[in-house]
């Protein structure tokens, strides 16, 4: 089955609502209807942007879709901080992610909180971006494969094959995020590969090979297309590259099998 390449651009802590609108707005200039029948784009910028996001999407009728960078496990209630799923689903989200390294390491959060997260966005509705990735001293000691499927399975326990096809999957190297150090292509290949066979052990060979498996880590419009080219990596998380609209765009369209805009 073709999977349709997704490249979400994760803004983590970065640009304000007004900085958000413009942002959009050039990414969307750059990239013309034809290139969103190869490739879904989304932006996932902080919470206080999607309302304008929303806004500007919706008015101008733009075909990248936005998302949310966590969501709480609660439904509602005192969670002083937290936003909810039907918030999320309220403005118009399609994605969310969950599990990443930055909220693993710097908010502590477990493999049960992932999974608690992934099970609240898909009772919104909303499709969770799950995030795996192994740290330095795993992948030095050769184990990032084993580390990354025993992460996945108990990121995703018990969800039934249906709510497996709902998701998608992110492998993002923790030594390679920000760092401008990115995976070779059959380094990260080889993990997302890993990742589908996992997932047709869990769900069904049918679903792991209709669930999108993307990579991030230092994606850029350098490296994406060998990146994209493996036959189990599905596009990219991008983060620092998807600050710059040019660069963003470019990758986007490297994504969809070109030309560039
Ligand atoms: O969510 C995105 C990743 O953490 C990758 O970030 P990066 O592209 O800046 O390395």
């Amino acid at each position: 089955m073709a999977r349709k390449p997704l490249i979400a651009g994760n803004w983590k802590m970065n640009l304000n609502h007004l900085e958000a609108i413009a942002l959009v707005q050039k990414i969307a200039f750059s990239l013309p209807a034809k290139y969103f029948e190869k490739v879904d784009v989304t932006v996932i910028p902080p919470f206080t942007d999607i309302r304008s996001v929303q806004t500007l999407v919706e008015g101008d009728k733009l075909l990248l879709t936005y998302g949310a960078q966590d969501v709480s496990a609660h439904e509602s209630g005192a969670y002083t901080g937290e936003i909810s799923g039907s918030m999320l689903a309220k403005l118009g989200c399609t994605f969310v992610v969950v599990g990443h390294s930055e909220r693993r390491t710097l908010h502590g959060e477990s493999d049960e909180t992932v999974l608690a997260k992934t099970k609240a966005a898909l009772g919104c509705g909303i499709t969770p971006i799950v995030c795996i990735g192994e740290g330095l001293n795993i992948r030095e000691a050769g184990e990032h494969v084993a580390y990354n499927v025993a992460q996945l399975k108990a990121s995703l326990a018990g969800l039934s094959a249906d709510e497996i096809s709902q998701i998608v999957v992110a492998y993002e190297p923790v030594w390679a995020i920000g760092t401008g150090k990115v995976a070779s292509a059959a380094d990260a290949q080889e993990v997302c590969k890993a990742v589908r066979d996992t997932l047709a052990e869990l769900a069904s060979p049918e679903v792991a090979q209709a669930v999108r498996v993307l990579y991030g880590g230092s994606v850029n419009a350098k490296n994406a297309g060998e990146l994209i080219a493996q036959p189990d990596v599905d596009g990219g998380l991008v983060g620092g590259a998807s600050l710059k609209a040019d660069e963003f765009a470019t990758l986007s369209a490297i994504a969809a099998g070109g030309p560039l805009p």
